[in-house]
């Protein structure tokens, strides 16, 4: 909601294709599908702001880390915001909002095709994933339905880690509905 109503030029593109995907009705999963450019929106979004900050892994053995020696216990934190704004990996445009970057699938928006690791990846990916971005397609594809929205000038950008990443004095956003 952040993004799109600080970037209205894709606030109004997200618009027509849902109203040319679901029309007015809720959406059902053969729409979902259909909903690609929301789908990059919401990418472009857990590679700006990732709900989760940190990942830990416990070195299980000795081990060689790239150039790096692990001993056996050693906890590694791997900070995903950084990763996520990283320029060598995702290119001079990294701190930008740029849906786009995803055109071409996940695997191809940044240099490694596992660049994006909001969910993490490997045997502790996150289960609920493919539930949360139906969940939160259908939620944006309801809302921009019914109203167009911009940030209040009362928000101040803080974006805190607080278990999860939250906006520290929450998301004023000023909703108008659509006439229809
Ligand atoms: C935008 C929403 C979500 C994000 C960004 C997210 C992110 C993550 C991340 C990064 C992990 C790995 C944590 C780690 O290994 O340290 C994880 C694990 C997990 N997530 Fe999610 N998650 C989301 C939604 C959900 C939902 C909706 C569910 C359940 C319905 C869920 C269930 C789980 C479970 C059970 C694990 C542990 C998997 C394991 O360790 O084997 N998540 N999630």
């Amino acid at each position: 909601m952040f993004l799109l109503s600080t970037n209205q030029d894709w606030q109004e593109k997200l618009r027509e294709e849902v109203l040319r995907e679901c029309g007015m009705e809720i959406p059902n999963a053969d729409m979902l599908t259909k909903l690609k450019l929301v789908n990059m929106v919401l990418l472009e979004a857990l590679r700006l702001y990732a709900p989760v900050t940190y990942l830990f892994r416990k070195a299980s053995q000795d081990m060689k880390l790239g150039t790096i020696n692990l001993l056996k216990g050693t906890t590694v934190g791997i900070p995903i915001p950084i990763l996520h704004r990283d320029k060598e990996m995702w290119g001079p445009d990294a701190d930008k909002f740029n849906p786009l970057r995803f055109e071409n699938g996940l695997s191809k928006a940044a240099k490694h095709p596992n660049a994006l690791l909001s969910f993490s990846m490997g045997p502790r990916v996150c289960i609920g994933q493919n539930f949360a971005m139906l969940e939160a397609k259908t939620v944006i594809a309801m809302i921009i339905q019914r109203f167009s929205f911009s940030i209040s000038p009362n928000y101040v950008h803080k974006p805190i880690d607080f278990l999860t990443l939250q906006p520290m004095n929450g998301l004023q956003i000023v909703l108008k509905p659509l006439e229809r």
